[in-house]
């Protein structure tokens, strides 16, 4: 067998699941996905024959309930896949040793914070997807209190659901949207979250994790309001012969959502280059990678 990471990842067909899925097979790591049938993190118990057979060096757990004006219907459904779910894998991975790497996410955070948080800062989810990962968090480390939780923001890919897609979907439809202008983050590449992923695993199989176990934000560089990330998708995608049509910049106020979303989901990086060295790209640097694979795809 090569030595090397072996990564066990839950899910199969989310964005963060099927980039790591690409980018492990172009870095040649061993990489087993397991969809939900195989491990339904709502009804889970332990994991499969299948995944110890593959004797894995780590798990990574890239499934979640990420609905988030749903979850406001769905609160039961939330916490199972992303609370109770996760607390169960966690113990899981703890019976085996096995180092845990968690998704979690910057609607932990209320958004009032006048700066970009940074992991010590209090949570306050305004809404039941939020709440839910944060519980997801808690009982994680609870089970597994060395476990790596990741929270990430605004994840875009050529995979699955994103802003990104439905962006480009609506500039082929319509003359013209109305997006918000002060809700401010940092829009993430799933490729680049794989990357990052797969560079901590690899080193926990050299390494010690020594006290690095905890809570990391994990952001593409730079920062934009949705309204900034729209313009500028299309600022791409139209130079490359795609969809362009104009953004009208509208208060929150002026677009009504189920689920209250934060203001400010800015995260501070800076913890993560320290403990593991990494530093994820500009996010519009990894925007154009990901436009131009959407715009060759048609
Ligand atoms: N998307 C975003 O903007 C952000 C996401 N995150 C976090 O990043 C992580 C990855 O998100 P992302 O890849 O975008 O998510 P997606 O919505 O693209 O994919 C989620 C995956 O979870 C799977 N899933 C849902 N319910 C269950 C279940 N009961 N058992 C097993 N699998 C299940 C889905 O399976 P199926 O395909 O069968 O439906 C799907 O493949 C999550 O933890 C999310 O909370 C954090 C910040 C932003
Ligand atoms: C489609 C559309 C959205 N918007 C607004 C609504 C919202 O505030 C923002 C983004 O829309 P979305 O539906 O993609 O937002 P949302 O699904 O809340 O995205 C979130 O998903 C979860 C899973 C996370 O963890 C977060 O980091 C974040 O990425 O843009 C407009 O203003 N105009 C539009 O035409
Ligand atoms: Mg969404």
């Amino acid at each position: 067998m090569i030595e090397g990471p072996r990564l066990l990842v839950i899910g199969r067909n989310g964005q963060v699941a099927r980039a790591l899925a690409e980018r492990a097979g172009e870095r040649r790591v061993p990489l087993l996905a397991l969809g939900r049938e195989e491990c339904d993190l709502a009804a889970f118990t332990d994991l499969p024959d299948a995944a110890d057979d593959f004797e894995p060096t780590a798990i990574i757990n890239a499934a979640a309930y990420t609905a988030v004006d749903k979850a406001e219907d769905e609160r039961e459904a939330a916490f199972a896949v992303n609370a109770a779910g996760p607390g169960k894998l966690a113990e899981a991975a703890a019976r085996r040793g096995l180092p845990l790497l968690h998704i979690s996410t910057d609607y932990v955070y209320d958004g009032a914070k006048p700066a970009p948080y940074v992991e010590s800062d209090a949570t306050a989810p305004l809404g039941v997807y939020g709440a839910s990962k944060l519980a997801g968090e808690r009982a994680v480390r609870v089970a597994l209190p060395d476990a790596l939780i990741f929270r990430t923001a605004w994840v875009y890919s050529p995979f699955g659901g994103n802003f990104v897609k439905t962006m480009l979907r609506l500039g082929a439809e319509r003359d013209g949207l109305k997006v918000v202008d002060d809700q401010i983050g940092s829009p993430t590449s799933a490729l680049d979250i794989a990357d990052a992923l797969i560079t901590v695993a690899a080193d926990l199989y050299e390494n010690d994790l020594g006290n690095r176990g905890g809570v990391y934000h994990l952001a593409g560089s730079g920062e934009t309001s949705w309204c900034g990330f729209a313009r500028t998708i299309f600022e791409i995608a139209g130079a490359r012969g795609g969809p362009s049509i104009p953004i009208e910049a509208i208060p929150t106020s002026d677009y009504p959502t189920q689920a209250k979303r934060p203001a400010n989901s800015r995260l501070d990086c800076t913890k993560l280059e320290k403990a593991f060295g990494i530093r994820l790209p500009g996010w519009q640097a990894s925007l154009e990678t990901v436009v131009t694979r959407l715009l060759a795809k048609g």
